[in-house]
């Protein structure tokens, strides 16, 4: 396994240029199973949970090239099985979204239940009762999603989705299953994440009739057929979130090309608040913070909650910031329940961070300490590289797997803007 050893106390200076969010290409790879047409995403992020969902559609019958410019081309034309095994979704729990698309375009599909994650139970119930609500006919068998369409439909049927809670993979669903379904679709209580906006664009771009996306009600009136397209993958706002959250806590000034500010309000009035600051620029946000965060800044408390609201998949990174800003702040985890797993590695660096139920209460010391560390889950694994940027010696983030899913060379642009990091090789 893979580590990355870290000498802390340097400041960070330069540019990075943000990748493409993998939130946003993982459904968008799905959405060209809605068409026998050829699709071009552009901007794809090189990380292994596109090379898994590659994987997954290849499997499938599938063509799918990527170049090393980041366009990944897929043709859907020929499907040999509308399959995604358990081998290839365990690590995985997008591959979930293969489901809408399938049962879409081919009228049946069977799709693993996504394994164990570590940050919490993560059911699929919604997906399975709003496909349901459409007239599919599913069951839950050995592990699998087992789903079909009723004798003699040729496609489902458009209806009114009321989610129980605000769910992101199941939005993208229910998007990619109404675009191909007879009549309309409603969609209550939608995400409104920015990358079920990047995917409705992509349908609509495929001949999709869709309105309202951005909002909490989505309206779908179903086509019969798709096209292809070529559509830019939009910028990764978590991975925006975690180098404004490195640049403030080691101090220094980057450019984050590409960056988007307008998809990050939250995380960045709490940088400000704190003493950040973040500048939107032509084509990119600027972040500069007057040296180590103990030195200048005040620690923030937020709660995490749906966009716009302060994401959960930047929990873990501004706590980090907390744990060496001034004193004291709370952090409330809503989305998750098991969404504390950096706090116990943390606390072995140094950190003075205690937890009750959803609740992390943070007092913010002047000094970390490097020491080894194992990452847990994808974020958690983020929040460990910005502690041991900030952490006098040497810090080795173990098990780091888990930033390879979901980070496109996180280390490659960290030491290109000055930090001493270096992966190294099982
Ligand atoms: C690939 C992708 O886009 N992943 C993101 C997506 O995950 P994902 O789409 O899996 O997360 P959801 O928005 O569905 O989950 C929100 C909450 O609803 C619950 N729930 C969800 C569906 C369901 O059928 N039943 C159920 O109970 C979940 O357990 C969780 O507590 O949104 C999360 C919340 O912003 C992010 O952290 C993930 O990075
Ligand atoms: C939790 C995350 O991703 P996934 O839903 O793919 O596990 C994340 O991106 O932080």
């Amino acid at each position: 396994m893979d580590k990355l050893l870290i000498r802390g106390g340097r400041s960070l200076q330069g540019q990075v240029r943000i990748s493409g969010a993998k939130n946003a290409a993982l459904p968008e790879l799905c959405a060209a199973l809605l068409t026998a047409e050829p699709v071009t995403l552009t901007n794809v992020p090189r990380l292994q949970d596109v090379a898994t969902m590659l994987t997954l559609i290849r499997n499938m019958g599938v063509t799918a090239e990527r170049s090393e410019d980041g366009t990944v081309s897929i043709n859907a034309g020929a499907l040999s099985s509308p399959e995604a095994p358990y081998e290839l979704v365990k690590t995985m729990r997008a591959s979930v979204l293969a489901l809408g698309p399938l049962l879409a375009r081919f009228g049946e599909a069977t799709v693993s239940l996504p394994g164990g994650c570590a940050i919490g139970s993560r059911p699929v119930d919604q997906h399975i009762k709003g496909l349901q609500a459409m007239g599919a006919e599913i069951v839950v068998e050995h592990g699998y999603m087992i789903a079909k369409l009723p004798k003699g439909w040729t496609r489902l049927k458009g209806c009114h989705i009321t989610t129980d809670m605000v769910t992101v993979t199941g939005t993208e669903n229910f998007l990619m299953a109404a675009a191909l379904a007879e009549g309309e679709t409603i969609l209550e209580n939608a995400a409104q994440e920015p990358e079920i906006s990047d995917l409705a664009e992509m349908l609509i771009k495929m001949g999709a009739k869709i309105e309202g996306h951005g909002t909490h009600r989505i309206r779908i009136q179903g086509v019969d057929k798709l096209h292809g397209c070529c559509h830019q993958v939009v910028a990764d706002r978590i991975e925006t979130g975690t180098f404004l959250c490195a640049v403030a806590a080691t101090g220094g000034d980057v450019l984050l090309q590409h960056g988007r500010a307008d998809h990050l309000d939250a995380v960045i009035d709490k940088l400000r608040t704190a003493g950040v600051t973040v500048t939107p620029e032509a084509d990119g946000i600027r972040v500069q913070s007057a040296g180590p965060a103990h030195t200048h800044l005040k620690a923030q408390s937020f709660r995490t909650t749906e966009y716009p609201g302060f994401p959960t998949d930047m929990q873990a990174q501004f706590m980090v910031l907390n744990c060496v800003a001034q004193g004291p702040s709370k952090v409330t985890e809503t989305i998750f329940e098991n969404r504390f797993m950096h706090v116990n590695e943390l606390v072995r660096l140094g950190a003075h961070i205690q937890i009750d139920g959803k609740v992390a209460v943070t007092e913010g010391v002047a000094k970390l300490s490097g020491a080894t560390v194992m990452a847990t889950d994808l974020r958690a694994s983020a929040s460990l590289v910005i502690a041991g940027l900030v952490a006098e010696g040497e810090t080795v983030v173990d098990r780091i797997y888990h930033l390879d899913r979901g980070y496109d060379q996180m280390e490659a642009k960290l030491r290109g803007i000055g930090a001493d990091i270096e992966r190294v090789k099982a």
